[in-house]
């Protein structure tokens, strides 16, 4: 009830030990509060909060239109909706190496577990991508100092994210990932490798923790959680997973009543009312006035 039921420092706590813990921890993307519920009770490790997926759901490209201010606002209601850590997309920092340190601190206020920032150019781009650009190794040090010093809570996770294997190809993106460690991130984001040969070479270069990024339709192949976890990587996102699901059961169906009429036969594959209630801890409420929760749902399929 009420969401998260644990101080955002405990979270980050958990995030770390899972981090050193040696296994793979999990994270699905969650395009809003709703679905970080699913995803914590479907039994993950943790939320991943997508930029890619939080400007598509404003209707708009994954071009670093969103501001600070949306994405804290939206990461934290995610972040609030359960028990788990959340790692979100702060994509370039939103400028400058200063812009880097507010946007930690903020999204650290906001019930964060952590971000990631990368090291491509503003205007960015989804890493899966062509035609991408990179920042120097000094600017994203600035980006990456900026972000350790700015944070309050020494156990919020500051993940650097690499896209320079597609730009300088895989041992420069390697050097990169050392640097950045080197400058005190916690999690090395490695954007889109290739394949497991890719993986495994990302992993002998690197001695601090490693992101898996799992996207579909994108340059990196699908490797299934016990392969990530025997190649050694730390964490795997499925970042705009949910949104792709849910988009492709919401046009499908809005297709269907357009030609018939009707959603009924629709019906069976949907969320039911009783699960929604159950979701957002409905009869809960009643502990504060018995009379939130004094009806009875119409049918059993409800
Ligand atoms: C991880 C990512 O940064 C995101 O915003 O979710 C995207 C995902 C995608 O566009 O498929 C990325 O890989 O750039
Ligand atoms: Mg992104």
């Amino acid at each position: 009830m009420l969401g998260s039921t644990i101080p955002a420092a405990s979270k980050r706590v958990a995030f770390r030990a899972g981090l050193a813990s040696g296994r793979l921890l999990r994270m699905p993307g969650a395009f809003s509060p709703l679905v970080a519920r699913i995803v914590a009770e479907t039994g993950f490790d943790g939320v991943y909060i997508s930029g890619a997926a939080l400007s598509a759901d404003l209707a708009l490209p994954d071009i670093g239109l969103t501001t600070l201010t949306e994405v804290a606002a939206r990461g934290g209601a995610i972040a609030q909706a359960t028990d788990l850590p959340s790692l979100i997309d702060a994509d370039t920092g939103f400028g400058e190496p200063l812009n880097a340190a507010r946007t930690t601190r903020v999204l650290e206020q906001a019930g964060l577990a952590g971000l990631h920032l990368e090291d491509q150019v503003n205007p960015k781009r989804c890493g899966h991508l062509d035609n991408k650009a990179v920042v120097s190794v000094a600017e994203m040090l600035g980006r990456i100092r900026a972000a350790v010093g700015a944070r309050t809570d020494p156990n919020f996770v500051v993940c650097a994210r690499t896209d320079a294997r597609a730009v300088e190809g895989l041992p420069a993106a390697i050097d990169r990932a050392k640097a950045y460690a080197d400058a005190g991130a916690d999690l090395i984001f490695a954007e889109a490798l290739a394949d497991e040969s890719e993986f495994e070479a990302f992993r002998a270069g690197v001695d601090i923790p490693l992101l898996a990024n799992m996207t579909e339709f994108g340059k990196s192949a699908l490797l299934d959680a016990a392969t990530l976890e025997r190649l050694g990587f730390n964490v795997v996102i499925y970042p705009v997973t949910t949104l792709r699901i849910a988009m492709g059961a919401v046009e499908a169906g809005l297709r269907t009543i357009a030609a018939d009429g009707t959603q009924a036969a629709l019906v069976p594959a949907m969320q039911t009312r009783a699960r929604l209630y159950e979701l957002v801890d409905y009869a809960d409420y009643n502990q504060f006035d018995s009379s939130v929760y004094n009806f009875t749902l119409g049918g059993a399929d409800q």
